[in-house]
């Protein structure tokens, strides 16, 4: 249920080294508590619209306006606009770089400023949340595919972002794992923006979708009504979801 505005976007074009353009004049609004699927095919600028969002372009890189929560996602207001939104990245060993479970997910809590006993407890909750309790002094190099990704999202719910992206979430997961993390996503009460192409995974975890191709938003609507659209899939090189 959206309360209020979460994402603003507004006309925002993006090129790497003033060369490749990714970004073409994209304006968007995300209310609070929605859950987004950024769809499209390979290259069609959604991971740069996920790093658009979360501060990590080169801010010479970037025209137009984002507001976070109503605060402008710019350098200035970093620190503020980091609290608010945080990535889980599409490769969760480049999240995951501590000795244990439980000292990656009390990193961001700890990293921000709390004290040891508070961090410990937000880190424990968002282990039980995800489902991987039991495993706080494992390893993460001894991890599965589905539970690395877990610790990851672990590491961003400990620090309580209001708006969680996800950049390919359901990659190398098998049908168990994926599955879990449909049901871990469903119960989230952040706003969630996704990028994949798995327009399964899409349908069963946002009911909205924005189709982006060629840096530009095609369509945005229920997600199922434009996964059953067949030429508007086929035109996209995106598979028909009925
Ligand atoms: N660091 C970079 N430098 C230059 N060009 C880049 C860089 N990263 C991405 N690109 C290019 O920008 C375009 C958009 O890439 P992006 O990764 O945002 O697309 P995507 O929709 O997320 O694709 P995929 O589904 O394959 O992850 C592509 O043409 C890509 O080659």
């Amino acid at each position: 249920m959206s309360t209020g505005q979460a994402i603003r976007i507004e006309n925002l074009c993006h090129s790497y080294d003033g060369g490749t353009v990714t970004l073409r004049d994209v304006s968007l609004s995300i209310g609070e508590g929605e859950k987004v699927a950024l769809i499209g095919p390979n290259g069609a600028g959604k991971s740069t619209l996920l790093l658009a969002m979360t501060l990590f372009l080169q801010p010479k890189s970037v025209e137009g306006q984002i507001l976070i929560h109503g605060v402008e996602a710019c350098r200035k207001n970093e620190k503020d606009v980091r609290k608010l939104i945080t990535p889980v990245l599409q490769n969760p060993d480049e999240q995951l770089f501590m000795p244990t479970v439980l000292e990656d997910v009390a990193f961001g809590p700890l990293n921000m400023g709390l004290e040891v006993d508070q961090a410990r407890q937000h880190a424990m909750e968002a282990i039980e949340q995800v489902g991987l309790s039991g495993l706080e002094e494992r390893s993460p190099y001894h991890l599965s595919a589905g539970q690395k990704r877990a610790a990851a999202i672990a590491t961003v719910l400990s620090m309580e972002p209001r708006i969680i992206t996800m950049d390919e979430p359901d990659t190398s997961l098998d049908p168990r794992s994926r599955d879990h993390l449909i049901e871990l996503l469903g119960s989230l009460e952040q706003t969630l923006v996704i990028a994949t192409c798995n327009m399964h995974f899409a349908a069963k975890t946002c009911e909205r979708a924005v189709l982006i191709d060629d840096g530009k938003v095609v369509v945005d609507g229920p997600t199922k009504e434009l996964l059953r659209d067949e030429e508007l899939m086929t035109r996209h090189g995106l598979e028909t979801v009925v």
